[in-house]
């Protein structure tokens, strides 16, 4: 109850920074945060608990999701959460499209309690730890989730601007199997130091090819504005983590087969698994 009460104190602090919203109660969603996030920190010798931050399309849902499976702990992507509600064409769904076609962020307090109820399934199916990928992408958030658990630490990935532009145009997902793919050819000659960056296509198998969507919000002018507000918002969120000495910066060099060699040097880990030792051999 210690967690709740601390929670229902800050709330009252933080209350102060946020507007009244119509939507949700921010400490009435904060505290279902908390109680969701309780008993997962209490194991003990818990899993981890893990964010990823990045501006769009710089592949933090391909990371988060590798890293996922080779340490067995929950990936939690809050887009992936909205992109779930919109399809479920509940009572939000319009007013959440709405939001996400203009590259906008959807409130703190919808956000907070889509994420609950997702770690409220993860406790139900006896899942501990979490990898949150989009989540905290606000400083209010950030002071939430701070106030309800403990972060062990962030991955802040970053990409060259050009590059992640033209990840997100070429971003194509399976209408059936919801797979992940790219078709964008990226080939940037390095400058001022920086070396070439080369990203080769993520092209999908052939029972996929006649099936590939596009996200309403992959088009340039959403992209363009997804990272203004990143840059607003979201890059404050870096600092605060930064500053608490819990951010690991980490530089895509290329591809996937390279990136995530590199990712396992920066944190420590090997991976055994099999496919993915197929593909960084490729
Ligand atoms: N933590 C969050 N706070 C507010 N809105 C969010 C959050 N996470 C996701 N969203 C909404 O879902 C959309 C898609 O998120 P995501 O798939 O993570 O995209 P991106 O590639 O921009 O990181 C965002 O543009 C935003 O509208």
């Amino acid at each position: 109850m210690a967690v709740m009460n601390r929670l229902i104190q800050r709330c009252g602090s933080v209350r102060n920074l946020c507007t009244k919203s119509p939507e949700t109660d921010l400490r009435k969603v904060s505290s279902a945060l908390s109680s969701a996030l309780d008993e997962n920190s209490k194991v003990k010798g818990r899993n981890v608990h893990w964010v990823f931050l990045g501006c769009p399309g710089v592949g933090k849902g391909t990371y988060a999701a590798r890293l996922s499976k080779l340490l067995s702990v929950p990936h939690i992507s809050t887009g992936d959460l909205v992109r779930h509600e919109l399809d479920s064409r509940g009572p939000l769904s319009s007013q959440l499209a709405e939001i996400v076609n203009q590259g906008k962020l959807i409130s703190d307090e919808i956000i907070i309690d889509l994420l609950s109820k997702r770690l409220e399934d993860a406790q139900a199916k006896g899942e501990t730890g979490f990898i949150l990928d989009g989540f905290p992408r606000t400083l209010k958030q950030a002071e939430i989730l701070e106030g309800v658990t403990d972060i062990d630490l962030v991955i802040n990935l970053k990409l060259r601007v050009e590059a992640l532009i033209a990840k997100c145009l070429g971003r194509r997902i399976c209408s059936e199997c919801r797979g992940n793919y790219n078709v964008a050819s990226i080939d940037i000659k390095g400058e001022n130091g920086s070396p070439r960056m080369y990203m080769p296509p993520l092209l999908p198998p052939s029972q996929c090819e006649s099936k590939l969507i596009t996200r309403s919000d992959d088009t340039e002018e959403v992209v363009k504005e997804r990272l203004k507000i990143y840059n607003e918002l979201s890059r404050p969120v870096e600092e605060y983590y930064r500053s608490r000495g819990k951010l690991l910066e980490f530089d895509l060099p290329g591809g996937i087969p390279e990136s995530w060699s590199k990712l396992l040097q920066a944190l420590n880990l090997d991976d055994d698994d099999d496919e993915h030792k197929k593909t960084a051999a490729a």
